[in-house]
């Protein structure tokens, strides 16, 4: 499979725009390991950026060099200007909102105390709570004991305590882990409207498919390094994967499929239950559509399918 030396696409680590977020040359060395070794990235303003890779890619390392929760052993981070490691990153820090992988939680406490101490903890206002807790679909819950709640329940709380004292960049370590579909809608609704206020997130996920449709732009990291950045559409062009057709055909008509593809530079070709998927270059699909329109009403259906982040993610990382 292709490595990419450089990021790709979008691949300047500084796209347009005000960062928030920026890494230069960042490293995290356990003796041998290097964990997380030579990152650079810029994070937008009011930028959703996703952060993947496999397990052991450096992802989680990275997240706690960004929140300054360890050190690094080189490099340079910045949150809205003050370096991660220094002394004015305590005042940037009131405005980082933190939902850690396995997230805390009491359970003897109801969802509105359990957010109370949260409060407390973060110098948030505490009447800020119930409406953090309505935001997170959680309203109805408030009275109710933490050891009631359902894995989804306990996700959105820890949301919702990484939403208290109103953050104006959030840190969202597997965010959706327990969430069932509409949950994980609902989730991504309530984060497109904290980016339309300007709010800044970064989040971590195992679930390609979930992500590749809802982040504005992404890195991919194997090995302790960056492998790709941008956009999905721009990393699926950059890597130039070919596109699926899927048509419906009956089976007697298989053949002339095949003859008006035949001067198409097509990369593979499989035929089965009325069914026939054809992989194409990406720069011949317009050619493909034309050839199918000589077969008429011969092609009963359809589909174009691009690659998923899945295709692009495992063309970097394997
Ligand atoms: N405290 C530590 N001491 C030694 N090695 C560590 C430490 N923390 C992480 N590592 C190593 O650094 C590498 C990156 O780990 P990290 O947890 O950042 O990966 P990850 O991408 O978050 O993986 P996962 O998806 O499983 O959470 C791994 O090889 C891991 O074993």
């Amino acid at each position: 499979m292709q490595a990419a030396a450089e990021p790709l696409a979008g691949g300047a680590p500084d796209a347009p725009g005000e960062a928030v977020i920026r890494v230069r040359g960042a490293a995290k060395h356990y003796g041998a390991v290097r964990a997380v070794d030579g990152v650079d990235l810029a994070v937008q303003r009011g930028e959703l950026f996703g952060l993947i890779g496999h397990n052991g890619a450096g992802k989680s390392t990275l997240f706690k060099m960004l929140l300054g929760l360890i050190p690094s052993s080189a490099g340079e981070i910045t949150i809205d200007g003050a370096p991660v490691s220094g002394g004015g990153f305590r005042a940037v820090r009131r405005r980082i909102g933190y939902l850690p992988e396995n997230v805390v939680l009491y359970d003897n406490l109801t969802g509105l105390e359990t957010l109370h101490f949260f409060a407390k903890l973060k110098n948030a206002p505490a009447a800020d709570c119930g409406a953090v807790l309505e935001r997170v679909g959680l309203a109805h819950a408030a009275a109710r004991r933490v050891r009631e709640y359902s894995k989804g329940m306990r996700q959105r709380l820890g949301f919702a305590q990484a939403l208290l004292g109103r953050p104006q960049i959030l840190f969202l370590d597997e965010p959706t882990t327990g969430l069932d579909p509409e949950a994980i809608r609902e989730f991504y609704v309530i984060l497109r409207g904290l980016r339309a206020e300007g709010v800044t997130a970064v989040i971590t996920s195992h679930i390609l498919a979930e992500i590749q449709e809802r982040v504005d732009r992404l890195a991919i990291m194997a090995s302790g390094k960056v492998q790709a950045l941008g956009t999905v559409q721009a990393l699926r062009e950059e890597m130039d994967l070919p596109l699926w057709f899927d048509l419906r055909v009956a089976e007697a008509d298989f053949t002339a499929v095949r003859d008006a593809l035949g001067s198409l530079p097509v990369v593979a070709i499989e035929a089965h239950d009325g069914r026939v998927a054809v992989q194409v270059r990406r720069e011949a699909k317009m050619a493909v559509f034309a050839a199918l329109a000589t077969l008429g009403g011969r092609v009963l259906d359809l589909h174009v399918r691009e690659p998923s982040l899945e295709d692009v993610f495992f063309g970097f990382s394997d």
